[in-house]
């Protein structure tokens, strides 16, 4: 059987970054940049002064305490129109004021007697200092921030301070939504015998969202081909589609077959790891198609490790695999060598180390409610059991990691 890393390179070697756009500056916070940023102009535009203090001439300063004329004053925003640093004076000068000709130090006012019209320096001045120099950030024509750059706080701020408004993004995917089921009933009504509240679309649409796309609900398809055939050819018109159940050996299981009558070609079924074991990969033309197994757990735990992953790439993100790291597992964990694991865990940090405890059974087959977990541990397919103790490795699971 295809094991969860051939799996994962199958997918990320089928996907790419869709179009791009141009958006306002607040929008693409959580995007990826498009296109190389390069300056306009230098950064900053003119030598300015870096503290409040006073312009000065280093070689005015050699003996301390040393008296100094304060021949002017220069607030930020004011220009330096006509103003010039004369030998053996002082110009009074705010922060990011540009400095005076014939200036080459700023002396902070902590080390003067921040005197009017007469200015005492009580520290040596060394050429250069507390000086913010022209082009010292980024010179005209240099690139701040390259192609596949995550746009955060900090970038948004650099294109702002060039003067731009919109930036240069990879779209987002829209992303259609589909279960599969004759069990399944909407959300917000309570099952009958046999029903089931198909809660896999919200929660799909949620992830979906926390990994940047756009959700696109396509509806429930029923255990018969027409309504497979007319809802995913549908979802096919998405940038991505994502099914979830309806993908085992059943025999109502029809969304594998109704794909490739649609013209998708399938890449895998089935995958050495658990929950997830039945998860199946398509491509129709370019589009990917995703069929995920309807046990809640395995469809959000195959979401993380196949979908997310792709959704990010076509994001134009390069790295698109979350960090893993190590955690002492709080708990046995019952595990036959040959499959991979992943189990949803509560993390604790405690004298400098991570704690991992389980939130759920063993395995999705029992089920289990997961919404403590904020990672998961990867259970690599060559080990055993692990006991109270054994160090794993796990990484973060959704956005939820500023709560740990
Ligand atoms: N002979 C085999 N049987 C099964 C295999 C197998 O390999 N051979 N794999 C098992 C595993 S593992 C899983 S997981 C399931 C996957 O089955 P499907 O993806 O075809 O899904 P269903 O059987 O229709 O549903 C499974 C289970 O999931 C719940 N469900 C389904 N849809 C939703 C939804 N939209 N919202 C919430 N919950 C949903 C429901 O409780 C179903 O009972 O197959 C095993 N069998
Ligand atoms: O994917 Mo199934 O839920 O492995 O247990």
């Amino acid at each position: 059987m295809l094991s969860f890393e051939e799996a994962r390179r199958t997918i990320l070697a089928h996907v790419r970054p869709l179009g791009t756009e141009r958006v306002p500056l607040l929008d693409a916070l959580g995007r990826v940049l498009a296109e190389d940023a390069v300056a306009p102009w230098d950064m900053p535009l003119w030598d300015n002064a870096a503290m409040d203090g006073y312009a000065v001439r280093a070689e005015d300063c050699g003996t301390i305490p040393r008296s100094l004329r304060v021949s002017g004053f220069l607030p930020a925003g004011g220009g330096t129109a006509g103003e010039r640093l004369e030998p053996g004076c002082a110009i009074r000068i705010m922060t990011g004021a540009p400095l005076p000709d014939g200036c080459d130090a700023v002396m902070p006012l902590e080390e003067t007697d921040n005197g009017k019209r007469y200015v005492t320096l009580l520290r040596p001045v060394k050429k250069g200092q507390h000086i913010r120099f022209r082009g010292g950030v980024v010179r005209e024509g240099g690139v701040f921030a390259a192609a596949g750059t995550p746009v955060g706080a900090p970038l948004i701020g650099m294109l702002a301070s060039f003067g731009m408004t919109m930036a240069p993004v990879w779209r987002r995917p829209v992303v259609a939504l589909l279960s599969s089921g004759d069990e399944l009933i909407e959300p917000g009504r309570t099952p009958g015998p046999g029903q089931i509240v198909n809660s896999n679309a919200l929660a799909l649409a949620a992830a979906v969202r926390e990994a940047g796309g756009i959700p696109r609900m396509i509806g429930i398809a029923r255990d018969n081909r027409v309504s497979h055939h007319t809802l995913l050819a549908e979802g096919l018109g998405a940038d991505m589609l994502v099914t979830s159940a309806g993908v085992s050996a059943g025999d109502r299981d029809f969304v594998r077959d109704v794909l490739e009558e649609l013209g998708a070609r399938q890449l895998f079924w089935k995958v050495a790891m658990r929950p997830g074991g039945p998860s199946a990969f398509a491509l129709h033309g370019s589009t990917p198609a995703f069929c995920l197994p309807g046990n809640p757990l395995a469809t959000l735990i195959t979401f993380e490790e196949f979908v997310r992953p792709a959704l990010l790439r076509m994001q134009g993100l390069r790295s698109v695999l979350r960090p893993l790291f190590r955690a002492v597992l709080r708990d046995e964990f019952r595990k036959k060598p040959g499959i991979l694991q992943i189990v949803p865990v509560h993390l604790e940090r405690d004298e400098g180390r991570w704690y991992a405890s389980l939130t759920t059974r063993q395995g999705t087959v029992i089920g289990g409610d997961a919404s403590g977990a904020e990672a998961l541990a990867v259970l690599p397919a060559e080990s055993g059991s692990c006991d109270a103790g054994d160090q794993v490795e796990v990484h973060l699971w959704g956005n939820r990691s500023d709560l740990i």
